[in-house]
């Protein structure tokens, strides 16, 4: 499991793109023509003519968590109001492409986390992963992302991430295995510990 004990909250919380670093529109319909070239067929086919811009669009969609700020979305907090056990969402979509073949990964992720003095929004959770999903990840670090995030920004007692996904990378292309599904955890403070590790791991593991 990856280990991001060590890196600083600084690297978590100022991930959004900027836009003076961005090539433009029209330079990034060119290099999709020339992705097709390289394909072997030609952009300037009928039927591909408007690919280019569509492929763009699409990249806004995969990629558009460049653009989101993990924090912000947590911001809004509620009083937890008297409730002191775990939360948990299960079954939240994670759609991401892998940073080696830049190939689909698909699957689930859960999310559980012990309230400090707040909590946020339910969707605030499936927000936040896919605000780390659209970016171009390795499994791991998605799921570290997710956790660690949650525990800053939440100033919770503990959080427990599990994920699992298939990797487009693994069935399409390579070693063609087919239904191979790769799954990460990641426990955080008091649910890396007795007596709740054991209760979050049976309930995020449970479809996982
Ligand atoms: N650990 C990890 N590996 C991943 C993830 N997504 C893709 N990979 C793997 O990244 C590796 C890249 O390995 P390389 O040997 O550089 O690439 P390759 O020659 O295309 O490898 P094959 O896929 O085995 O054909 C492959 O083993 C992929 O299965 C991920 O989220 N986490
Ligand atoms: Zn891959």
């Amino acid at each position: 499991m990856l280990d991001l004990a060590a890196a600083s909250t600084e690297s978590i919380l100022h991930e959004v793109a900027r836009d003076d670093l961005r090539p433009s529109r029209l330079e990034a319909e060119a290099a999709v023509r020339m992705l097709i070239r390289w394909a072997g067929d030609d952009p300037a086919r009928v039927g591909l003519q408007d690919t280019p811009a569509r492929v763009v669009r699409a990249y806004e969609e995969w990629f558009g968590g460049y653009w989101r700020d993990p924090v912000k979305i947590l911001g809004r907090r509620f009083e937890r109001s008297g409730y002191d056990d775990f939360i948990l969402l299960r079954d939240i979509p994670v759609q991401s492409v892998c940073e080696h073949h830049m190939a689909a990964i698909q699957g689930v992720a859960h999310v559980a986390y012990l309230p400090g003095e707040n909590v946020v929004g339910i969707s605030k959770l499936a927000r936040l992963v896919d605000a780390y999903a659209r970016r171009l990840q390795i499994q791991e670090r998605l799921t570290a992302e997710i956790a660690d995030t949650l525990q800053h920004a939440l100033q919770a007692r503990g959080v427990g991430v599990v994920i699992r996904a298939s990797h487009g990378c693994m069935t399409t292309r390579g070693v063609h295995a087919h239904g191979a599904a790769m799954v990460t955890r990641r426990l955080l403070g008091e649910c890396a510990h007795e007596p709740y590790r054991s209760d979050i791991l049976k309930a995020l593991s449970a479809s996982a």
